[in-house]
């Protein structure tokens, strides 16, 4: 069943002078999900981000969010909704512990326990030292212990793994899956297609500040790549049940898209000529250069907000 929208964004655009930043974004985001936003440096990510957390305001369109306007009711939507900023600013004076406490004071208090218990047990911080002594990545792990430690129902997250290394990009990811599973509402933006590809319900591109596409990862996950050569030609039109497309040619191979159950494909390709077979699913990476690779011609985006 269809979780009913948390999000709501209806012809959203913000445009600076003559150019813009996002144009007509019209998405919803449902609760529950875990919601990411991916798109090149200025295709509109951060933007879109500042504009449901009701911080700067749109310049024509409107979005909600627990069916409050962002923009008039952000005050509220900010008490909601927990955010981590695309660029942190910390005051260096304090220690790691003494930030977490600001931090949740500003929720009463509620959550620095368990933002302290992520940042030592999770990320691996001394919480007794100075912020001014921390790397950046450091901060980034302070800064998402305390988000992913918010009595709240949303997480905001702007590029939440920019600054970490490898493993603590994996435990980002698990705390993501954590959220979930306890019934929050995720959406991070961020450039690392596999992260992405890995937690996500649902995928936004942007491009140039317009949306692009919306990806089902679910449904993607189920999808299945065929490459086969048959003998002779190919045994067209395929039974309408497999639900098997040909998406294009590999030398004499074809390339199929299979969208069904594996059994009925197996039995059916024992019954036609191959002479040889590859099966195997198609990465983010792919989608993402349908969009963004260096073939995509980006001539048409190029409007001006007058
Ligand atoms: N204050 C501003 N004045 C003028 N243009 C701006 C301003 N803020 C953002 N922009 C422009 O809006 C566009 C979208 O920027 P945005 O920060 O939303 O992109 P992004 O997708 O988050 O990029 P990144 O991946 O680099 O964080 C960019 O072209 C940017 O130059």
């Amino acid at each position: 069943m269809k979780q009913p929208a948390l999000i709501m964004s209806d012809g959203l655009t913000k445009a600076y002078g003559p150019t813009y930043a996002l144009r007509d974004l019209s998405l919803d985001v449902r609760q529950g999900e875990v919601f990411g936003l991916l798109g090149p440096n200025g295709s509109g990510k951060t933007t879109t981000i500042r504009l449901w957390l009701g911080l700067m305001r749109p310049t024509r369109g409107r979005a909600s969010i627990f069916g409050l306007d962002c923009w008039r009711g952000g005050l509220q939507v900010r008490r909601l909704v927990s955010y981590l900023p695309g660029e942190l600013r910390m005051p260096g004076s304090l220690s790691g512990l003494g930030v977490l406490k600001f931090l949740s004071g500003l929720r009463d208090g509620e959550g620095l326990d368990r933002a302290a218990a992520i940042a030592e047990r999770v990320m691996k911080l001394d919480l007794s030292r100075k912020v001014r002594k921390y790397s950046t990545g450091m901060k980034q792990k302070l800064a998402l212990a305390q988000a992913f430690a918010d009595p709240v129902d949303v997480l905001i997250l702007d590029e939440p793994t920019s600054a970490l290394d490898p493993s603590a990009r994996l435990d980002v990811m698990n705390l993501i899956r954590e959220a979930k599973a306890q019934g929050q509402t995720v959406i991070f933006s961020g450039h690392v297609l596999s992260e992405i590809e890995s937690v996500c319900d649902r995928v936004a591109i942007l491009r140039r500040g317009r949306l692009v596409h919306v990806e089902d990862m679910h449904a993607r996950r189920r999808l299945r790549m065929v490459l086969a050569r048959f003998a002779g030609e190919p045994p067209l039109p395929f039974p309408e049940e497999l639900d098997l497309k040909v998406r294009g040619t590999e030398g004499a191979a074809l390339l199929l898209e299979h969208g069904g159950e594996l059994g009925p494909l197996l039995r059916w390709l024992a019954t036609v000529p191959v002479e040889d077979l590859a099966i195997g699913t198609e990465d983010l990476h792919t989608l993402y250069n349908q969009f963004h690779g260096p073939d995509v011609d980006v001539a048409e985006d190029e409007d001006s907000a007058r």
